[in-house]
């Protein structure tokens, strides 16, 4: 696939000029600014066992590089430690794992800030309520300077949304549990969308093409190529690419069983299995070529079947790669190449990377909208979240219309002679137990969007604070209609009579009303997660830290 295919793609979309002019904005020309160069050293990830046999090497002493203006493809068969590279160049490893070596950014020993860099993950984590174009609105309100104009954020959205050729499905609904939307690739280049929006310098991509046909396969790995050109470090992980999507990546990284198999330039590793005795068919493409090679997972399989027809023809199929099993190719692939001439260029290429200093690493745009834009469009968003998902409070708010329609049919006109003290307390006691444990009911909803608050606050698009006031503030209107509906209805059936001098009828009344009682009990208990929420994070910080210090 040649350039010319790419420049031409690439004037086409029109968005383009609307993004460029978009950065200008944001004070970034093409290839100024904050470059980042990238370099792990002897990266071992491990996963210790505590007593039960040893210790499992996720990455096994892996060292490599990444710079500006070059997209750099991670390949390696399923399970092969992909991610876990990402994560530990990202500083988003889970705490069960321990990591050794060293990963320096600008020629620093540095973790990567909340926000200096984007990560897409492999799982697509999105409201389902929201359209695409909410969506990307949403996330530029949240991020983008305040100073653009409303006019700047709508043309780098519609850009994003060209470039990424969501236009199609643009107004349509993401989908969650009960509401079908858009189709799985869709959802894969929205979170692409979100990612490359304001241009990080710094991009981290777990399969972005993972669900995608081949053309659009082609389309986003052309698209983040043509980001990485403007001085952007990108880095992704990816499955068996085509050959035209593999001709796309400059440097490729290797991997199979946690094991580097090869580090360098991508167009230059057919050459290496060739030299190593491993050429690649003229037809067949070269990625596939380079995971058949290493992919020892069903060598067991392979010999079990051998001498049968069909894997005789298989085997005729696949020389010269027939007679030997893939973990003997794979261990004779690592050892030549820490051997070979690729190898010591790498070497050379990461201690010139590693000499550079002086390059100032600053946040991405974390911080750039002002708090009260932030806190406005998540109150905002997470309002639209809340309105347009069942599950959240309409469901409740139906169950509790019911339940306060039964309840009142019980105590109906219980009256307000002696003997009616204990029933209208146990109506009270009910309603407001009845309510207080039925905010339950909110949870599958509220972890959603705790998952999507959990990507965000990774990269550093907002703080906890503002995410724990912007839900208090959208879920306050839900909660006062819950608690009034029910009060009044409960209300209207027990008869209250405010005429009555008896005291303690008119305290028992007021708790039956329950108005202002089960305003608050509703209110501590959508506090309580959100509380509970920052207790965890604050708690995860301080292990984090500790851990890392231990490093
Ligand atoms: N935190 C962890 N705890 C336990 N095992 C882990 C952890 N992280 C990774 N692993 C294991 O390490 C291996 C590599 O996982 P990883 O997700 O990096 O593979 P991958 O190459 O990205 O695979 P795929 O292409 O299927 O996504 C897997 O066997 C996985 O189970």
């Amino acid at each position: 696939m040649g350039d010319v295919e790419i420049e031409e793609v690439n004037g086409g979309v029109n968005g383009g000029a609307e993004v460029q002019q978009g950065e200008e904005g944001l004070g970034r020309g093409r290839g100024e600014g904050n470059r980042m160069y990238l370099v792990w050293e002897e990266l071992t990830v491990a996963l210790p066992n505590f007593g039960n046999g040893p210790t499992r090497r996720l990455l096994d002493g892996v060292t490599g590089c990444a710079q500006p203006g070059r997209i750099m493809a991670i390949m390696g068969p399923s399970g092969s430690g992909k991610s876990t590279l990402l994560d530990a160049l990202a500083g988003r490893l889970s705490g069960n794992v321990v990591m050794t070596g060293n990963v320096l950014l600008n020629g620093k020993k540095k973790r990567l800030d909340y926000g200096s860099f984007a990560y897409v993950t492999q799982e697509d984590i999105l409201l389902g309520t929201l359209t695409v174009r909410e969506t990307i609105t949403y996330s530029a309100q949240l991020r983008l300077p305040s100073s653009l104009t409303r006019q700047d954020i709508d043309g780098i959205v519609e850009g994003t949304i060209t470039e990424m050729g969501l236009q199609e499905c643009a107004d349509r609904l993401i989908g969650n549990w009960h509401l079908r939307g858009i189709s799985g690739g869709e959802k894969k280049r929205l979170s692409i969308a979100l990612e490359i929006l304001t241009r990080p310098h710094l991009l981290f991509l777990d399969e972005p093409t993972s669900g995608l046909d081949s053309a659009s396969a082609f389309f986003v790995i052309q698209t983040l190529r043509n980001v990485g050109r403007d001085g952007r470090t990108i880095i992704s992980a990816i499955h068996q690419p085509s050959s035209e999507v593999f001709s796309l990546f400059d440097d490729l990284f290797l991997l199979s069983g946690g094991e580097q198999v090869y580090f360098g330039e991508a167009k230059m590793a057919a050459k290496f299995f060739a030299e190593v005795g491993f050429p690649c068919p003229s037809r067949r493409n070269p990625s596939d070529h380079f995971l058949r090679c290493i992919n020892s997972d069903f060598d067991i399989v392979a010999e079990a079947l051998k001498g049968s027809n069909r894997i005789t023809e298989l085997q005729n199929t696949l020389d010269p790669l027939a007679n030997l099993p893939t973990a003997q190719i794979k261990t004779l692939l690592v050892k030549k190449y820490r051997s070979s001439d690729y190898a010591a260029k790498a070497r050379a290429r990461i201690r010139e990377i590693s000499g550079i200093e002086g390059l100032v690493i600053e946040k991405k745009h974390s911080g750039e909208a002002k708090w009260l834009t932030q806190l406005s469009t998540l109150t905002n968003r997470s309002f639209v979240n809340m309105s347009r998902d069942l599950g959240y409070y309409w469901l409740r708010i139906a169950i509790y219309v019911a339940l306060s329609i039964c309840v009142g049919s019980i105590f109906f006109d219980v009256g307000t002679n002696y003997n009616s003290i204990l029933a209208r307390g146990a109506c009270g006691g009910f309603i407001s137990g009845f309510m207080t444990f039925m905010s339950i009911g909110g949870f599958p909803s509220f972890i959603e969007e705790l998952k999507v608050f959990y990507r965000e606050r990774r990269n550093g698009h907002y703080g906890v604070a503002v995410y724990i006031l912007s839900n208090f503030l959208s879920s306050f209107p839900f909660l006062t209609v819950m608690s009034l509906s029910t009060a009044a209805i409960t209300y209207y059936m027990v008869k209250f009579h405010p005429g009555i001098s008896h005291f303690m009828y008119v305290s028992l009344d007021l708790i039956s009303s329950i108005a202002t009682v089960e305003s608050c009990m509703m209110m501590i208990a959508s506090l309580v997660p959100n509380f509970m929420m920052g207790v965890i994070i604050g708690a995860g910080y301080i292990v984090r830290t500790v851990t890392l210090r231990n490093f």
